[in-house]
């Protein structure tokens, strides 16, 4: 049976109720937790009265002053170190009991340090100074641990935790005498003494209890008639916290402890203390512990970044908040030129470059002021003054208050990466040899600059330029002949338009021009005009001159495309209008030649059964000798008797059979049919001299033109030496070793060969030797002009005595009048033909001419 006084437990804590996790503060001072009052008294003051005061101000302590001094300090456990049983005890004075010299303590003490303090000098109170030497109060070991934020730990825990089972609370009898007490407590050093009554009921006298006998000058009673009774307990599973609460709400210092139900120990104020001051402890050295980590950690982090920023590649750059540099690391010095010396405490835009606007650099400072962050690229100068480029990150370092205090500038020399980039960029946007925009970048501005004109109303020329025979200059002269001319193309191109027109090169002689902003067409009309004259003309290439035109096509946006596909589409159809139109000129884009595509498309379709369905036939012209008038051949003409078109020219239908591949059994039937004619009139007598037969450029370069001319021959049993074969002069001049090949291989099987509309191809002469050649045929256009035009008679004055001179036969084509014949006669002209004779026919018609013929004849 317990005869303590029971306080049950209070509510159980839940987890809920534990509150937050207290951190450990390790950087607050003692300042904020002392009371500035100070309780003191003076060394002359007698124990009683100290005693007295003592209990009144409800301290364990006083300090002792004299002359506004310090001279030492006065506590309950000094109070048990008197002798109760002397009466002269009382009369003793403070100066005679205190403890001195005073321990001090400075007001900007942390918790910590203090904490540390209190176990290294085994003191309970430090008198608490600031830097002047003035007293701010009285520090206790327990201020500074119940500010610790110990509630958590003291929820936690129950006093049975720190109840030591081995240690009995020191006890004595009722009847012991009071002095007798005292002594006891002050040898065995506690602060409270168990006072067993002999009912079996418990008493308790603490320090405190001594304080206020002292104060009373009570000495001769038995500690039974002054101890505090009966002991206040609380069962073992007390938390510490609410044993704490209890502890400062009684007002008293100690709590009996049950186990079940009997009185098991004391424990005191002091000792929820100490397992605080434990606990705290070992939070200290853990925080202590931390710190030193953490500053041996911070210390390496510190030695790295010390190496990173002295032997990184990356310039780095350190600045104040107003952009003023503090320090910059090797690499800097390298990369700018400016020694660390030159540039600390200037700001930084001694690098400005001057190439970015301010607005650049406004933006810059937004984005670093409000988010402490920018990265980008820029140009910056070194100190030489040559100009680099960088691509800079730059972060912002806050201090304690928020603010940004510097900006940490790294950054990278991007400048031969740059070149790089661009010339790569440069590579895939234009073209290697002429060093002009490609197709890729021509479309990409094409596309720009139609969505420009389309926002701002205004108008686009385009131009399709190619070169004329190209292809003859590149094959007989070598590509690098061609090279040198696309060149020099590509630099009167550049140099007759503007900076900000765009001349592209699309691929093999094919050169485009962008012209911008067109306020009136007849602009774009002028510089075409400009253009072809420009490319019209002798350029030099290797000791050799070579006769440049150019024929270009235009479309003006929007009117002729708003797409950009459909505007070049249309400008090349336009470019091929001013080939048709005798080259070395330039033509606008009309709806019409988009029509006249739809008819050409129409054309192919139906030629392609024009074949099968007989529509096709041939028209004979007949060849004389010029000096006796005698018939000396045919030129089998193809006609095309389309069911509603009508006769179709071949010049019409022929380019048409040509782009398809339908040249090829055109052309075998022409050879099949006429080979066959040639043999009925071989045979009848009606063929002196040869049936000529026209071969196309793409019949000579596709098809098997010896086997087709063989077979030829061989159904209709035609001599080989009864078949001419006519090339015009560019599909001479056009040969590569493969058809020249076939035209050898021609002439041995014994079929002649003519060049035909000779003069108008620019032939070289030492190339026509080399060609295994029979005869010329001097161009209309040149006997048509014999009688008026100076030049044409010179001209073919000149093929006659060329084709004499080197044993050709000269034909002369299209002659009209009897002034064309007199003068093709009086040059020695041997053949020709035309309408002064006759037009081509059909053989029906064309065996009435013969037969009326031999009527004249015979008549003569
Ligand atoms: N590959 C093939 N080409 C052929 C074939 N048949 C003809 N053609 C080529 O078509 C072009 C046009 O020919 P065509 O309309 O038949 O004109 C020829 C004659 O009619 C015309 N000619 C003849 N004499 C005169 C004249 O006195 N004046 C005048 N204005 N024209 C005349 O000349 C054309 C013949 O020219 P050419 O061939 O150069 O001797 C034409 O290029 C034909 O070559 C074929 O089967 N295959």
């Amino acid at each position: 049976m317990s005869l303590a006084l029971t306080i049950p437990i209070p509510e159980p804590f839940t987890d809920a109720s534990l509150g937050e996790l207290p951190a450990v503060p390790v950087r607050r001072t003692i300042e904020q937790i002392i009371s500035p009052r100070i309780f003191s008294c003076q060394p002359e003051t007698s124990v009683v009265e100290a005693a007295r005061l003592m209990r009144e101000a409800a301290c364990g302590s006083l300090l002792v002053i004299e002359d506004t001094r310090a001279v030492g300090i006065w506590t309950e456990t000094d109070a048990l170190r008197l002798n109760f049983a002397d009466p002269a005890t009382f009369e003793l004075s403070v100066r005679d009991v205190m403890s001195w010299p005073v321990k001090t303590i400075p007001v900007d003490t942390t918790f910590n340090d203090a904490a540390v303090l209190f176990k290294r000098h085994g003191v309970r109170h430090y008198l608490v100074v600031d830097d002047q030497g003035g007293y701010r109060g009285i520090l206790s070991q327990s201020d500074i641990v119940l500010n610790q934020g110990a509630e958590f730990f003291l929820k936690l825990k129950h006093l049975d935790t720190i109840l030591d089972p081995e240690r009995r609370p020191l006890m004595t009898s009722a009847d012991t005498p009071l002095h007798e007490a005292i002594s006891l407590m002050r040898e065995q050093h506690v602060e409270a003494l168990l006072v067993c009554y002999p009912d079996s009921d418990y008493g308790i006298l603490t320090q405190r209890d001594v304080v206020r006998l002292l104060a009373e000058k009570t000495s001769h009673l038995p500690v039974g008639a002054v101890a505090s009774h009966p002991i206040i307990s609380v069962p073992k599973q007390t938390s510490l916290y609410y044993a704490r609460k209890l502890l400062a709400e009684k007002h008293i210092r100690h709590l009996g402890v049950l186990d079940r139900g009997e009185l098991a120990g004391v424990i005191s104020f002091s000792d929820i203390l100490t397992s605080i001051e434990h606990e705290y402890v070992n939070e200290l050295q853990y925080a202590l512990k931390e710190r030193d980590e953490a500053l041996q950690i911070s210390r390496q982090n510190l030695r790295m970044a010390d190496k990173v920023f002295e032997s990184t590649l990356e310039g780095i750059m350190i600045t104040d908040a107003n952009g003023v540099i503090e320090t910059v690391n090797p690499a800097f010095s390298r990369i700018t030129g400016y020694r660390k010396s030159e540039v600390v405490g200037r700001n930084a835009r001694i690098l400005s470059s001057g190439k970015q606007p301010p607005e650049f650099y406004r933006h810059l400072w937004i984005s670093l002021r409000e988010n402490g962050f920018w990265q980008g690229e820029l140009w910056n100068r070194c100190k030489n003054g040559t100009l680099f480029h960088e691509y800079l990150t730059i972060t912002g370092i806050k201090d304690e208050t928020g603010h940004y205090s510097h900006f940490a500038g790294i950054f990278t020399d991007i400048t031969q990466r740059k070149i790089a980039e661009e010339r790569l960029h440069f590579l895939a946007n234009h073209d290697p040899l002429t060093g002009l925009p490609n197709r890729t970048l021509f479309m990409e501005r094409l596309l720009l600059a139609t969505q420009r004109a389309q926002r701002e109303g205004s108008k686009i020329g385009l131009m399709f330029i190619d070169l004329d025979r190209f292809k003859y200059i590149n094959d007989t002269m070598g590509h690098a002949a061609g090279d040198k001319l696309l060149t020099e193309i590509a630099e009167r191109l550049k140099s007759t338009l503007r900076e900000c027109d765009t001349v592209a090169r699309l691929g093999g002689d094919e050169f485009t021009v962008i012209l911008e902003n067109i306020s009136d067409v007849q602009h774009v009309a002028k510089i075409a005009k400009k253009l072809v004259s420009k490319l019209n003309g002798i350029v030099k290439i290797e000791q050799q001159e070579v006769f440049v035109t150019a024929s270009i096509g235009i479309a003006i946006f929007p009117e002729d495309g708003e797409a950009p596909e459909t505007l070049l589409m249309n400008a090349d159809t336009a470019m091929y209008r001013a080939k048709e139109r005798g080259k070395n000129n330039f033509q606008f884009f009309t709806s019409d030649m988009n029509t006249s595509t739809m008819e050409r498309m129409r054309l192919e379709n139906s030629l392609h059964a024009a074949l099968s369905r007989s529509e096709l036939l041939l028209h004979y012209q007949p060849k004389l000798k010029l000096d006796t008038g005698e018939l000396f051949g045919y030129e089998a003409l193809i006609r095309w008797n389309h069911p509603q078109m009508g006769m179709v020219s071949p010049a019409q239908f022929i380019p048409i059979a040509e782009d398809s591949s339908l040249i090829v059994p055109i052309g075998d039937w022409v050879l099949h049919t006429a080979c066959a004619q040639a043999r009925r009139w071989l045979d009848r007598g009606d063929l002196l001299g040869r049936m000529a037969v026209n071969i196309s450029h793409r019949q000579l370069k596709l098809a098997n033109l010896v086997d087709s001319v063989h077979s030829a021959l061989q159904h209709s049993g035609l001599p080989a030496e009864c078949l001419e074969l006519e090339i015009t002069e560019s599909m001479a001049m056009d040969t590569t070793q493969e058809t020249l090949d076939t035209l050898v291989r021609l002439r041995e099987m014994g079929v002649h060969l003519t060049i035909d509309d000779f003069g108008t191809g620019y032939s070289s002469l030492s190339y026509l030797r080399k060609l295994p050649i029979d005869g010329l045929k001097i161009d209309r256009s040149f006997v048509a002009g014999v009688v008026q035009e100076p030049g044409d008679a010179a001209i073919t004055r000149a093929i006659i005595s060329l084709a004499a001179s080197l044993g050709l036969a000269v034909t002369a084509e299209g002659i009209e009048e009897a002034s064309q014949l007199a003068f093709l006669r009086e040059q020695g002209c041997p053949f020709g033909q035309g309408y002064f004779y006759c037009r081509p026919m059909d053989v029906a018609r064309l065996d009435d001419w013969l037969a009326a013929r031999r009527r004249e004849l015979a008549a003569h």
